[in-house]
């Protein structure tokens, strides 16, 4: 480590307070330069996104989140509209809940949001809230998952009477999502039985024609708000997904799309040398050899920005684990994220990082105001936020040592702006190294496979149920009767018998276990 080394290798736009400090990944000068034609198809991959081009090949869509902070660079007035139009009427409705000209039907005004969906169309809002929504206007629980217990515990929370000044968000791009269904289904369910019309109290957020718009306009919901198809589901913060929410909680929404497109401006221009998302993407190809042998670990040094590499594995992930790349070659891309919050990581996982396994490049997060306000000293000289910054510092220093890289990336607060520039930050990022290793970032064929087993495993479910009598049986006489897989049924009656639904007698191995009524 060394003072010319940092200062030579740190990437700043003073601008809005923002750097990058590479000078821990060692990219050296030959690996820079033989990186160039690299480098320069994926500035021209990106702006072929930016200008409509489908960059989403598999699906033959376009890919526009970019366009959603700055509706002038759509690529036509159609899109534009798309933008423009949403924006506008998302935050009519958000003026009309706090004023109460939208209300629920038994009066008053909504007093909280239950927001329903999974993946992209919930990660974004949770974030947004844990980052920036404290004391909100509205506060926000949510279903994400269809975990019946998970359920009844944010439905107790609110409780009965709370339901009536609830309003209900329903996000789904595709709008056929099981776990959103099910969450949607159980909430009606909570609202029908404390006699309250659902529909009144809810708003949906999809596809044109989906079925979810279907059900809304069924259950007459009290509106919907589109979403695009050259939007991604991880990539959709910034789009109604995470506008609607925002806007309700009394997010500044507008400082939020400022910041990503002040991050977009920067990091559109085509220096390499000053731009942080290239930069990023750069680091990642050289930890991990352009073949993700190195794990991301993200440490955001703030309580408020825990959920950001919850978020960022998603983005990440999703995007860039893929089988294929753009000329059908076996590749199996992808980087591993994960990560929590510093310093608490230092009292968990940090001992391996630092003396373990090698198999990773650390991302810290440095926000460098500690607290609004006045502090207190903890200890002669030194206050929290002092100890916050030791930490980082010291962690970051202690796992040089050892050999472990690492990239630090500093902001000045944590304000809708920030986080906007954040995400603007890693999105570009993914999209650089997307085209720097040659995949295709923008779609996601391998959730498909579990979602389709699920549902051969649901259908052998229904139907083993109907098998259990009386007479004790075992999987593989179950298994025979309904034609299934025996290790399927044997999980199925394993699965009835903890809900009760069925006695189980143990055997010496599964095989001997036999299930009755
Ligand atoms: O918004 P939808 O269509 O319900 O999808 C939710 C999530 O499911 C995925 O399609 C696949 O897991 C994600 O990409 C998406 O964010």
């Amino acid at each position: 480590m060394s003072f010319e080394k940092y200062s030579s290798a740190l990437l700043r736009y003073p601008k809005f307070g923002f750097s990058l400090d590479s000078s821990l990944m060692d990219l050296d000068a030959s690996f820079l330069d033989s990186m160039q034609p690299k480098i320069e198809k994926a500035f021209a991959d990106m702006a072929a996104l930016e200008s409509g081009a489908i960059a989403n090949p598999d699906e033959g869509r376009m890919v526009g989140h970019y366009w959603l902070r700055n509706a002038d660079l759509a690529p036509n007035d159609e899109i534009r509209r798309q933008i423009t139009e949403p924006l506008k009427a998302l935050k009519d409705f958000a003026d009309k809940v706090h004023t109460g000209a939208v209300s629920p039907p038994a009066g008053g005004i909504f007093e909280r949001i239950l927001l329903i969906g999974i993946g992209g169309s919930a990660l974004g809002p949770q974030l947004v809230d844990q980052a920036i929504g404290q004391g909100a206007r509205l506060p926000i629980v949510f279903f994400d998952n269809t975990d019946p217990e998970g359920m009844d515990h944010t439905l107790a929370k609110i409780g009965a009477k709370g339901l009536t000044k609830t309003l209900v968000l329903v996000i789904s791009k595709s709008g056929g999502t099981p776990e959103t269904r099910n969450g949607m289904i159980e909430a009606k369910a909570a609202y029908d039985a404390a006699g309250l019309d659902f529909g009144k109290h809810a708003v949906a957020i999809t596809g044109e024609g989906s079925k979810l718009s279907n059900f809304a306009k069924e259950h007459g919901f009290i509106t919907t708000f589109p979403m695009e198809d050259w939007v991604g589901g991880r990539t959709s913060v910034m789009s109604t997904v995470g506008l609607v929410p925002a806007a309700l909680q009394g997010i500044d929404i507008d400082e939020f799309l400022a910041g990503a497109a002040a991050m977009d401006a920067e990091t559109r221009k085509t220096d390499a040398s000053n731009n942080a998302a290239m930069r990023l993407a750069l680091s990642w190809y050289s930890a991990g050899n352009g073949k993700g042998e190195k794990d991301m670990v993200v440490l955001p040094y703030k309580d408020s920005l825990v959920l950001f590499s919850k978020y960022l594995q998603q983005l990440v992930m999703e995007s860039l684990g893929k089988e294929l790349d753009l000329d059908g070659k076996v590749v199996n891309q992808g980087i591993a994220v994960y990560g929590n919050k510093g310093s608490t990581d230092q009292h968990a996982y940090v001992q391996q990082l630092r003396d373990g396994v090698p198999n990773f490049f650390a991302t810290f997060i440095e926000v460098r105001k500690g607290r609004d306000g006045d502090t207190i000293e903890v200890e002669p000289g030194n206050t929290s936020a002092d100890y916050l910054q030791g930490f980082l510092r010291g962690t970051r220093k202690a796992l040089y040592e050892s050999g472990r890289k690492s990239l630090t990336i500093s902001i000045p607060e944590v304000t809708p702006f920030q986080l906007g520039v954040l995400i603007g930050l890693f999105e570009r990022a993914v999209s650089f190294y997307a085209s720097l290793v040659n995949i295709n970032a923008y779609h996601q064929p391998g959730v498909e496979a579990g979602k389709a087993a699920a549902g051969v495993f649901l259908d052998v479910l229904s139907r083993v149920r109907s098998r259990v009598t009386g007479d004790p049986k075992n999987a593989e006489q179950i298994a025979y009767e309904v034609d299934g897989d025996e290790e399927d049924v044997y999980h199925c009656l394993n699965h009835l018998h903890g809900n009760g639904e069925v006695q189980i007698s143990l055997g010496k191995t599964p095989k001997e276990d036999t299930f009755s009524l």
